[in-house]
């Protein structure tokens, strides 16, 4: 008998992000937090940053995320409008222990942390006899600590409420198919309770099933967003690509939150960049032999949802759209207008490569690579899009 052709099981992903993404920045207080965000938020090397309405309120701002294919579509089409693919960077303020019982700025910070759906966790790995540390010394790995502590012991009051809310509404006994759902709901939440308060881990670091993580989702849970490391060093530090905390911080992260990315980089260093016109910075990154790594951060910011990108194109606009890894068509284009969706007949879709490769629309329809597209067509990377749709 032929083998049984194995089915493939999408995963559920985690959060929801759709086509406004939110990144907060998170850490102690004083570690380069607001210089991180003020730098990355102007312009950066090699990111077209410089368009009006950047700043939406003093700490938060839209950057554009770097991409080639997007460049390149310009150079081609030269529209009158460019609209990149943005991640909004929100600066949020310093957390320290005992936040989640309300010392410091407290709660509140908590809530901020709670409406994004990505984490940059700014991490203090400078020497600095100037710069205070809240704690007293520079030490990364206690400071890692609080931070995932204050973070889980949030989750898990949070988490104990809703249960107990569920609880009242269980116990009231009528069998009808509400109660069966919100009963296994209960069931998933008391597991999720259980998972944050034994095992200590981040929630999204546990082996859960497509239900489970559908119904995490639901909670927001602060430990259910992905966090990427940014690891901030002396200038001098960074530019000789040595530090004394990084092998200690790489190993914490391997073992508390394996999987996670870190960037090794210097705010300070960064900071210094942004004094420059474009063209000076080039030339000291040149002269230094190094690197901006502010576009590295917001792309990796931006792939840790998940995420691709698709396009439209033409003389008016050129145009980035942000969708999940899986997405069809149909949802594909409803991220540009509900009723594309609800009312969609085909999809003209071209691959990014090959647009590339033949150079024009023509040339690709001549070869056969304007393709038509229906319900089912799986999204891809950077293809470019037409949408059809009907009158509803
Ligand atoms: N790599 C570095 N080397 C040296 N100094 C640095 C470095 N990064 C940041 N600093 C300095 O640390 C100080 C604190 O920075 P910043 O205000 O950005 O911290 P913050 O995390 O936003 O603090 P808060 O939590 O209070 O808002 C500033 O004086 C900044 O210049
Ligand atoms: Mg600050």
């Amino acid at each position: 008998m032929p083998p049984k052709k194995q089915q493939e099981v999408v995963k559920v992903q985690w959060g929801r992000p759709g086509n406004n993404l939110k990144t907060g920045i998170v850490g102690m207080p004083n570690v380069g937090k607001s210089t991180f965000f003020r730098a990355i938020t102007k312009s950066v090397l090699g990111n077209p940053a410089n368009y009006p309405y950047a700043t939406i309120d003093p700490e938060e701002a839209k950057v554009a995320v770097p991409d080639e294919r997007f460049d390149w579509l310009c150079e081609a089409y030269k529209p009158k409008s460019r609209v990149p693919a943005f991640l909004t960077v929100f600066d949020i303020a310093g957390l320290t222990k005992g936040a989640s019982t309300g010392v410091g700025l407290g709660n509140a910070f908590l809530s901020h942390v709670r409406a994004v759906d990505a984490i940059y966790q700014v991490v203090r790995a400078f020497d600095d006899a100037e710069i205070i540390h809240v704690e007293g010394d520079v030490d990364p790995i206690r400071d890692l600590s609080i931070i995932v502590d204050e973070l889980l012991i949030k989750d898990a009051e949070f988490v104990e409420k809703h249960l107990e809310g569920l609880r009242k509404i269980t116990s009231r006994g009528a069998n009808t198919l509400e109660m069966k759902a919100k009963k296994e709901e209960q069931a998933i939440i008391e597991k999720v309770y259980q998972y944050l308060t034994e095992t200590k881990q981040p929630i999204r670091k546990g082996d859960w099933s497509n239900r489970e993580v559908e119904i995490i989702n639901s909670l927001y849970l602060l430990t259910a967003k992905p966090v990427i490391y940014l690891v901030n060093m002396s200038e001098r530090d960074f530019l000789r690509q040595k530090n004394k905390y990084l092998p200690k911080i790489k190993k914490w992260i391997d073992e508390n939150s394996p999987g996670d990315t870190l960037i090794p980089m210097s705010v300070a260093f960064e900071e210094r960049l942004t004094n420059f016109t474009e063209e000076e910075a080039i030339e000291e990154c040149k002269k230094l032999n190094t690197k901006s790594m502010l576009p590295k951060i917001i792309v990796t910011g931006y792939n840790a949802l998940n995420l691709i990108n698709y396009f439209t194109c033409g003389e008016d606009e050129v145009r980035s759209w942000t969708i999940r890894k899986g997405t069809k068509a149909p949802q594909a284009a409803g991220v540009i207008h509900t009723d594309f969706e609800k009312a969609f007949v085909v999809g003209e879709i071209m691959h990014y490569q090959d647009l590339f490769d033949y150079k024009t629309e023509n040339a690709c329809r001549a070869a056969g690579k304007y393709l038509t597209k229906g319900k089912e067509y799986v999204m891809e990377s950077g293809d470019i899009a037409h949408w059809k749709a009907g009158k509803r």
